[in-house]
C-alpha cells in the first residue's frame, strides 16, 4: 500500500526466529528440519565427545564449533522467514488503527438509533453524511456520495460510490465526505475487509502454493538421496582406513542438501505477496500471484473497467414525426424506477435540458434493467408499453414500427456508437420513437500499458454487453487486441472456459455483478474495489486503484516471484554439487594420492575444509536475503533468452562461487586451528 510506513523491526524478527525453531513448526519445511535434527545429533556428539573420546566421536572443541554452526544455519533460514513477515505486520498495525468501534447510525423501520459498529450484522441498515467514518461494508441502497478511502488505498482523491450502480460498494474505516447514504451491511463482525485484509498481511493464514509444495516434495527427495550419499560415504572410508568422524559427516550432509532454497523458500512467497499488497492489490491467495505470472489472455469489461462507468445520457434524437416531448416524456417515465446511472442520468437529462418532469401513475409495472435483456421499461395503468434498452433488443420489440423509422434509426444509433457512445432507443407500444445518447469516459493513460502487456505476450480482450460500434470504437481507443460485443454475462463465462480448454491461463477484470461468473471462472480474476461485492467476491484479486491496466504489476509480480525462486533453486542445487566437489577430495586427498589432483582447492586440512564448508553453507542464506525479498528482475526478453540468461548467471554462478568462497574462509580458518 502506499504512503504506509513499512519499517522491518529486526529484533523482533530475531525473536520469531527462535521461535519458529518449535519442531512442529520446522517440520513444515523437511530441508532446514533434518538440520535442526543434524544439530540436535551433534549437540549430543559434543557432550558424549566430553567424556569419552576416539576418532568417531572427535573433539569437544570441534564438534561444538560445528553444533553452533549447524544451530546458526537454522536460525538464519527461520530469520528470513521471519523479516518477511515482520513487513507485513507493520502494515497490519497500521490497519489495525483504521478498525475502530465507531458509532453506527442503525436504521429499523424507518427509525435511527445509535449502536456500537461491533454489532451490525449482515444485511442491517444504517445511515452516513458528511464526516461521518463508515462503521461496516456495505452495499449503498440509497443516496449517492463522495468518499475517502485514503485509509484503505492510500488514495487521498475521493471516489464517488451510489446506490444501483456497479460502484455501489463502501468499506468500513472509510470516511464520507458529503452527502447523505444509506448502507446495507454486507460482512458479519470479524469478516470485513479490513480484517481479511489484516489476516492478509500478516500471513496468518498464508497456504503453500501448489507450486511450492511441488518444490518442497522436490527438494525433501533431494535430502534423502544426499543422506544415502553421506551415510554409504562411511564404508568407503572405512575401507580406505580414512578417519571420517560423524561431525564430519553431519557437516557433509548439511553442504549437500538445498539448505540456501530450503531457508529462503518461504520469505520469497511471502515477498510477492507483500509485492502485490505495495501495488495496491489485495491477493486472496498466494497462487493467484503466481498463475498471473504465466497468464496468455486478458479479458476487460468495458464499462466501469476501461471507462469509468457512470454513463450520462447527453442527447435525446426523435424519430420523425414524433414530437421531442413525447420521446422525452417516455425516456423519463422508463426510467423513472431505474436505479441505474444510465436511468438516473436520463431523468436528470430531461429535467435539465427540457425542463421536463413526470410522474409515474400509481399501480404501474416498473421492468427493471438486466444485463440479460439489455432493456428496462414501465407499463402504465392504460396499456402503454414502454421500453428503452440496446438499439437490437429494441428492434425486435418494435414489430409495428415503418421500415422508414427503423431506418432512421438505425442510422443515429450508428453514428452514436461510431463516436465510442452508448445509444439507448425507446419504444412505446411496440413503435420505436427515438434514441438517447449515452457517454462515458475512458480511464486514462490506459494504451501505452496495453502496449507493454502485448510485449510481455498477454493478448487483451474486451467484453462488453454493448453494441459492435461502440466497442470497436472504444477498444480501438483503449488499444486492446481484440472485442466482443453484445455479450451477456454467461458469453463473458463462456468465452473463458473456451480459451482454458485451448491450454490457456486467462486472466479477467471487472466491476459488475454481470462480471461475478466470469471473474469467478478465470484463472485469475480481477476486481475493480469500485466494483459491486458480488464481483468482489467472484475474484481472487481486488485492485484498490481500480486500474484496469494494473495486470501489468500483477504480472510482472507473477513472473518475478516464479524466476526468484528459479533462480535461487538454481543456485542453491548448483552450490550443494559444488560443494560436495570441493570438499570431498580434500577430505581423502591424504590417503589416496589419486584423488589428490582432484584436490583443485588444496584447504589446508580436511577439519578445515569441513568448517568453512559449514560457514559458507550458513552466511549464503543471509547474503541472499535482500534477493528473496526485493525479487529477480523481470524483462520482457523472451522466455528462452530469460532462461539461459538466469542459468548462466545463477547456475553457473552458483557452481563457481563455493570454489572462491570456502577457500576465502579456509585462509582464515587455518589460522586458527
Ligand atoms: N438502464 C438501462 N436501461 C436499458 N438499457 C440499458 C441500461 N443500461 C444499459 N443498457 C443497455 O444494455 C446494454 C448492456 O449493458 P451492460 O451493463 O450489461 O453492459 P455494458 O454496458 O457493456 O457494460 P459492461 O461493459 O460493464 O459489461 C448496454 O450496452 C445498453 O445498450
Ligand atoms: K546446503
Ligand atoms: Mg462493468
Amino acid at each position: 500500500m502506499k504512503n504506509k510506513n513499512n519499517q522491518v523491526n529486526t529484533s523482533q524478527a530475531f525473536k520469531e526466529a527462535f521461535i519458529k525453531l518449535n519442531p512442529s513448526y520446522m517440520i513444515k519445511n523437511p530441508v532446514m528440519f533434518t538440520v535442526e535434527l543434524g544439530t540436535l545429533i551433534m549437540l549430543v556428539v559434543t557432550v558424549v565427545s566430553l567424556v569419552s573420546q576416539n576418532d568417531f566421536l572427535g573433539n569437544f572443541g570441534y564438534n561444538l564449533t560445528i553444533t553452533l554452526l549447524l544451530f546458526l544455519t537454522v536460525l538464519l533460514g527461520n530469520f528470513a522467514e521471519a523479516i518477511a513477515e515482520a513487513r507485513g505486520k507493520a502494515q497490519a498495525d497500521t490497519l489495525r488503527k483504521t478498525r475502530q468501534d465507531t458509532p453506527a447510525r442503525l436504521l429499523t423501520n424507518g427509525k435511527e438509533e445509535v449502536v456500537s459498529s461491533a454489532s451490525l450484522k449482515k444485511g442491517d441498515l444504517f445511515v452516513c453524511e458528511a464526516n461521518d467514518i463508515i462503521p461496516a461494508d456495505g452495499e449503498i441502497v440509497e443516496g449517492l456520495a463522495s468518499i475517502d478511502e485514503s485509509a484503505i488505498t492510500g488514495e487521498s482523491a475521493p471516489v464517488i460510490r451510489e446506490a444501483g450502480s456497479d460502484q455501489n460498494t463502501v468499506i468500513g474505516g472509510t470516511r464520507v465526505l458529503s452527502d447523505r447514504i444509506v448502507i446495507s451491511v454486507s460482512s458479519n463482525p470479524g469478516e470485513s475487509f479490513l480484517d481479511k485484509m489484516i489476516a492478509l498481511v500478516e500471513g496468518a493464514n498464508r497456504q503453500k502454493t501448489p507450486n511450492e509444495i511441488a518444490l518442497t516434495i522436490l527438494l525433501a527427495a533431494f535430502t534423502l538421496v544426499f543422506l544415502i550419499v553421506t551415510v554409504t560415504l562411511k564404508p568407503f572410508a572405512d575401507f580406505l582406513n580414512v578417519s571420517l568422524s560423524l561431525a564430519a559427516l553431519v557437516s557433509l550432509f548439511v553442504c549437500l542438501i538445498p539448505t540456501t532454497i530450503g531457508g529462503l523458500l518461504s520469505a520469497i512467497g511471502i515477498a510477492g505477496m507483500d509485492r502485490a499488497l505495495k501495488a495496491n492489490i489485495i491477493a486472496k491467495s498466494g497462487k493467484a500471484v503466481e498463475t498471473a505470472g504465466d497468464i496468455d489472455v486478458l479479458l476487460l469489461d468495458k464499462t466501469g473497467t476501461i471507462t469509468i462507468g457512470n454513463r450520462k445520457a447527453t442527447a435525446f434524437i426523435n424519430a420523425p414525426e414524433v414530437p421531442m416531448e413525447d420521446l422525452v416524456k417516455a425516456s423519463v417515465l422508463g426510467s423513472l424506477a431505474d436505479t441505474t446511472p444510465e436511468g438516473k442520468s436520463v431523468v436528470e437529462l430531461a429535467r435539465k435540458k427540457e425542463n421536463a418532469t413526470y410522474e409515474a401513475p400509481r399501480s404501474s409495472r416498473f421492468i427493471d434493467f438486466s444485463a440479460e435483456t439489455r432493456m428496462s421499461g414501465i407499463d402504465l395503468p392504460d396499456g402503454t408499453r414502454i421500453r428503452k434498452g440496446a438499439w437490437d433488443t429494441i428492434k425486435k420489440w418494435s414489430v409495428k414500427s415503418s421500415t422508414s423509422d427503423l431506418d432512421f434509426l438505425e442510422n443515429e444509433v450508428t453514428k452514436i456508437a461510431e463516436k465510442g457512445g452508448t445509444p439507448l432507443a425507446v419504444s412505446v407500444n411496440e413503435h420505436a420513437i427515438g434514441v438517447i445518447q449515452l457517454e462515458d469516459i475512458i480511464k486514462p493513460g490506459i494504451q501505452q500499458r496495453f502496449a507493454r502487456l502485448r510485449k510481455m505476450g498477454v493478448k487483451t480482450v474486451m467484453v462488453t454487453g454493448d453494441n459492435p460500434l461502440t466497442a470497436k470504437f472504444i477498444a480501438e481507443l483503449a488499444g486492446v487486441d481484440d472485442f466482443i460485443a453484445e455479450a451477456k454475462p454467461e458469453d463473458k463465462m463462456n468465452y473463458i472456459k473456451n480459451e482454458q480448454k485451448e491450454g490457456k491461463l486467462v486472466a479477467m477484470m471487472g466491476d459488475g455483478t454481470n462480471d461475478a461468473p466470469a471473474l469467478a471462472q478465470a484463472d485469475v480474476g480481477v476486481a475493480m474495489n469500485s466494483g459491486t461485492q458480488a464481483a468482489k467476491e467472484a475474484a481472487n484479486m481486488v485492485d484498490l486503484d481500480s486500474d484496469p491496466t494494473k495486470l501489468l504489476e500483477v504480472v510482472e509480480i507473477g513472473k518475478q516471484l516464479l524466476i526468484t525462486r528459479g533462480n535461487i533453486t538454481t543456485f542453491s542445487i548448483a552450490n550443494d554439487v559444488a560443494k560436495y566437489f570441493a570438499i570431498v577430495p580434500a577430505l581423502f586427498a591424504a590417503s589416496i594420492p589419486g584423488l589428490a589432483a582432484l584436490d583443485l582447492m588444496g584447504l589446508s586440512s580436511p577439519e578445515s575444509a569441513i568448517l568453512s564448508a559449514v560457514i559458507f553453507n550458513a552466511l549464503i542464506i543471509p547474503a541472499l536475503i535482500p534477493l528473496a525479498l526485493k525479487g529477480s528482475k523481470y524483462r520482457p526478453i523472451g522466455a528462452s533468452a530469460l532462461l539461459s540468461r538466469n542459468l548462466l548467471i545463477y547456475g553457473l554462478g552458483g557452481v563457481i562461487l563455493p570454489f572462491i568462497g570456502i577457500k576465502a574462509i579456509d585462509l582464515v580458518v587455518s589460522l586458527f586451528i
